[in-house]
């Protein structure tokens, strides 16, 4: 038997997601839950939900969850973390109010959350403690007795979550034709943000132009890039790109976007590439599409050989890397010393976003912060 894992003071894990539709019928209704108040033009939506609609309706995210939560479960109950896991969404069922509800009946009073993002950012992690907080005064208001809320700290450079990305990019660079295989370059891709929103993500004073999101996107890429000339012999180029871009055209976002990056580089004589959506946990429809198929399609046009790398997903190193950081994360909660694992430069990230972190354009409540109105 393993010794028994000290988790108190929590007693239960929450895994905090997207959500995505499950079917054709749930398309619509599903954009309208992630778009609500997000001014997004009409014509990117009707965009978007051409590209669910390729899939059946259906998003992956919601099995990838699911595949995750069973990793997570089976990693706890071998390693003696006796920490039920429960599973909630920001747009879709099992929508967050529902399974918060269903914590506090079943008696849950100090809840960690993991967030399926792994960056710091308002999309990322302020919004998601948005809405901890709305769920919060939603059960409020049904008189029910508040639990406390902490969400583990931004995992993007814990061994758990690198490693099996490099392992990725290795196998990606395998299947390429051996004859472009050593000249190939990476292309690590995260979701594009406005600028203002990626030069205010994480503690402002921390980061230069770009913020928080650029510098964790940039310290992963470089981490994986040096594992891959080290297990390859080969120097790979790399440049982090973006994709999945919205918004209104005059408002800048992080550029350059994955496909102009193709072209860019097949003009450049760079002879393959790999894709590596470094910003993403697992497979959600910005993968299937706009690399899969996206992406894939602009490649193919160029006659440029491309290969796309895998997700973390539901990895097993991964499931251990969430156990360490709710055994760091109690640890640290009960007052202990404790050793916070982080690969690269920029060490561990905050446990506590501090006040003023990736701020909302308009400030609404967010718990699990130190600007938290909650306790
Ligand atoms: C940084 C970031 C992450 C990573 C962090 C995290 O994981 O949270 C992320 C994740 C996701 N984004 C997703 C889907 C969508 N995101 C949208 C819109 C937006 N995303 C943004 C940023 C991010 N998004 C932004 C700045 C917008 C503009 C509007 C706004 O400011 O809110 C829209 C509206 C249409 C469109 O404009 O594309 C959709 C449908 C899905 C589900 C996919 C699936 O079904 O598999 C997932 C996991
Ligand atoms: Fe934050």
């Amino acid at each position: 038997m393993p010794d028994v894992l000290d988790a108190s003071p929590y007693d239960a894990l929450l895994l905090l997601s997207f959500g995505g539709p499950e079917g054709p019928d749930d398309v619509v209704p599903f954009l309208e839950n992630v778009t609500r108040g997000r001014g997004i033009p009409k014509e990117r939506l009707k965009e978007v939900g051409r590209h669910y609609f390729l899939f059946g309706g259906v998003s992956p995210i919601n099995d990838q969850n699911r595949a995750l939560l069973d990793a997570l479960r089976e990693d706890f109950a071998e390693h003696g973390l006796d920490l039920p896991v429960h599973w909630g969404n920001r747009n879709w069922a099992p929508y967050l109010t529902d399974t918060l509800r269903e914590m506090v009946r079943a008696g849950h009073r100090r809840i960690l959350v993991l967030a399926t993002s792994a960056y710091a950012s308002y999309s990322g992690c302020r919004q998601y403690r948005e809405n901890l907080a709305d769920a919060l005064a939603a059960l409020e208001a049904e008189g029910l007795e508040l639990p406390r809320i902490d969400k583990l700290r931004h995992y993007f450079n814990h061994p758990g979550f690198v490693e099996p990305m490099i392992d990725g990019v290795v196998r990606s660079l395998a299947e390429l034709p051996e004859d472009v295989r050593d000249g190939a370059h990476i292309a690590f891709t995260t979701h594009s943000i406005p600028t203002s929103a990626a030069d205010t993500s994480g503690p402002v004073e921390d980061h230069g132009d770009g913020g928080a999101y650029v510098a964790q996107h940039l310290e992963v890429a470089k981490l994986i890039a040096d594992a891959v000339r080290e297990r390859t012999g080969v120097d790979h180029p790399w440049q982090l790109v973006y994709q999945s871009r919205s918004g209104a055209p005059h408002i800048p976002w992080l550029e350059p976007d994955i496909c102009d990056h193709l072209e860019e580089r097949h003009a450049a004589g760079v002879p393959a590439v790999v894709m590596a959506p470094i910003g993403f946990v697992s497979d959600h429809m910005e993968v299937l599409y706009d690399l899969d198929t996206e992406a894939e399609a602009k490649a193919a046009e160029l006659g440029l050989p491309v290969r796309r790398s895998a997700t973390v997903g539901a990895d097993p190193r991964f499931a251990a890397a969430v156990r360490e950081l709710i055994v760091e994360r109690a640890a640290a909660e009960r007052g202990q010393d404790v050793t916070r694992c982080a690969l690269g430069t920029l060490g561990a990230s905050h446990n506590l976003c501090p006040v003023g972190c990736c701020p909302a354009r308009a400030p609404r409540p967010a718990a699990a912060g130190a600007d938290s109105p909650y306790a």
